[in-house]
This record gives structure tokens, sequence and C-alpha cells, in this order.
């Protein structure tokens, strides 16, 4: 059995939940149950904060767990980073106030820094010589300079509207960020092939990802030119119609190169063509 951790709730608990979905693990979620075997596969699922992940992951408590590298980074938790997940995408950055003038990293030598990632912004600071106070704060962090609390903020950046809507500016970005999976060191042999079935059916999720099955149907004559524009996982299907003359084409394309070539494919007699979504790949 293999466990794994994952956010209770707040920002990456949907995508972890449905990244286990789309790879066929059943959890039955209940509100107050906060370690839930699968019901078809040998796992089980541990929801905790996500602060307490990379740490429940490296003293081996939970085997893998699913949290933002900024988590990793802020706990300094010795364990392996084994992908990244597509998803929770941020970074942690620098704001203040937006009417002021910044003009450099020196601005912040002998200021006070709201953040939850004082460890993250510590190093930074460090590495490059400002001598900054560092307050630390659990939440609403982009308040602080708006009640005197501090005179930057350092916290967690996305779409930026936040900021935005608390009259705040960023002005340096230190670290990028995103879900990924971080593993316990030394996994025994029998959790590691839990593990790889795993990351094989996220794999053959990801392959299906923006890619289209597609068939149409052509004039017999017009096959070589509709194939040539076609790639195929090995080359396309081509199986004849009941009507004499025409045959149908199957293939799987990426979305977007689709959409570049319809128009070829219709100048070259194609047919009732039909658009399919992938749910897995293997390849
Ligand atoms: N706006 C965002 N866009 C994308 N990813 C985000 C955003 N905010 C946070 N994240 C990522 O999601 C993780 C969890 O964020 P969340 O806000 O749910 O944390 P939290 O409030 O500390 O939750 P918890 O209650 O589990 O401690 C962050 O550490 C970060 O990696
Ligand atoms: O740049 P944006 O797209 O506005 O996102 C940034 C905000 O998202 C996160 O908070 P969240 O909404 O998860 O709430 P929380 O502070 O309660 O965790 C983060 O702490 C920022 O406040
Ligand atoms: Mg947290």
């Amino acid at each position: 059995m293999l466990r794994i951790a994952i956010q209770s709730k707040g920002r990456l608990h949907d995508d972890a939940m449905n990244l286990l979905s789309e790879a066929d693990v059943k959890i039955r979620e209940s509100k107050r149950t906060l370690l839930v075997k699968a019901t078809n596969f040998p796992v089980e699922v541990l929801f905790l904060r996500d602060d307490d992940i990379p740490q429940t992951v490296a003293n081996g408590v939970a085997d893998i767990g699913i949290v933002g590298l900024n988590e990793v980074e802020e706990t300094g938790c010795a364990v392996d980073i084994v992908r990244s997940l597509g998803f929770g995408a941020c970074r942690l950055s620098l704001a203040l106030p937006k009417d002021l003038k910044y003009e450099g990293l020196q601005w912040f030598n002998g200021k006070k820094i709201a953040t939850s990632y004082p460890a993250v912004l510590r190093k930074f600071l460090s590495k490059n010589n400002i001598d900054a106070k560092i307050h630390i704060i659990s939440g609403s962090v982009e308040i602080s300079t708006g009640v005197g609390i501090a005179d930057a903020i350092f916290d967690i950046v996305s779409s930026g509207s936040t900021l935005v809507n608390n009259n705040l500016k960023e002005v340096e970005t230190v670290m990028q960020s995103e879900a990924v999976f971080v593993a316990t060191k030394n996994l025994d042999t029998e959790k590691k092939q839990i593990l790889d079935e795993l990351q094989f059916r996220f794999d053959a999720i990801k392959s299906a990802e923006n890619k289209k099955y597609v068939l149409l149907n052509a004039p017999d004559d017009k096959i070589s030119e509709i194939i040539s524009l076609l790639p195929g996982v090995k080359s396309p299907t081509v199986m004849p119609l009941a009507e004499k003359g025409w045959s149908s084409v199957h293939t799987v394309i990426d979305e977007v190169k689709f959409w570049e070539i319809i128009g070829q494919l219709k100048a070259h007699g194609a047919q009732g063509i039909l658009i399919i979504d992938i749910e897995k790949l293997i390849v």
C-alpha cells in the first residue's frame, strides 16, 4: 500500500484528486475521514494542510505527496522531487505599495516585509546582502502594508489580481512554483512499483492532453494527399467504406495542428469529419 499525502482543502486539493481520478484510482472522499483507502488500487490518501506535507513525506509517514514546490523550498525537507504535475503554477514575489518609487533591491534595506514564506525570503535576502526585517503572518499577507504591519510583502502571485486589489505592485520575482510529486527517500521496492504504475498512468493522461482522435471520409483518389497531411501515432488507419470509391481515415493529431490543416483536408474532399477527445494514450 502506497500512502499519498494530499492537501485536505485549498488550491491544490481538487487538481490532485482529479489527477488520481483520471488515473482511475477511486477514492471515496468524506469530510471527516483523513485517511482513505482507494477501492481499486493499492493506494491510500492522507489529507493534510499543505505546510505539513513535505515533513510527512520526509519522515516516511506518507510515501509520496502532492505539494507546491514553494512549500518544499520553505520547509527545506529532504524529499525527492519526482515530477511536476502541470497545475498550481504561481510565483513568490516581493511587492510594495504601488505609488512608492522602486529602483532596485537596495530599497528593502532596513524595511519590514510581511510573509508566510520566511525561509525562502530569508535565503533570498541574505544571498543579495539585504538587511530587512521579516514579519511572519500566516494569511491575508497582502493587507499588511495597508494596515501598517509592514513596508512590503512577499507572497504568492498568480494572476496578480490580489496585488492589484490591495494597491500593490510586484517588483521582484524570487521563485517560480508549481505542484510537484514528492517522494520519501529510499522508497522500498514494492512501493516503488506502485509509484511506477501510477506514473505510467499519469504519462498516458499527459500524452492524451491536447490530442484528438480524428475520423473522416475521403474519396479513394485523394487518400494519399490526405494522409500526407495527417500524422498518426504510427500512421493513419485507412478502411474502405460500404460505398465504393470512398474510405474512412482515422488518426491521432495535435488539436492545434488539426485547426491548421482543416482547410486543406476539406479542399482534398474530406467529409464527415469527426473529432473525438482521447482519455489516455499509450505510445
Ligand atoms: N493563486 C494561486 N494560483 C496558483 N497556485 C497557487 C495559488 N495560490 C497558492 N497556490 C499554490 O497552492 C498551494 C496551496 O495554496 P493554498 O492557498 O491552498 O494554501 P494554504 O492556505 O496554506 O492551505 P492549507 O490550509 O492547506 O495550509 C500553495 O503553496 C501554492 O503552491
Ligand atoms: O495573483 P492571484 O491570482 O490573485 O493569486 C494570489 C493569491 O492566491 C493565494 O491565496 P488564496 O486565494 O489561495 O487564499 P489564501 O490566502 O486564503 O490561501 C495567495 O496567497 C495570494 O493571496
Ligand atoms: Mg498552508
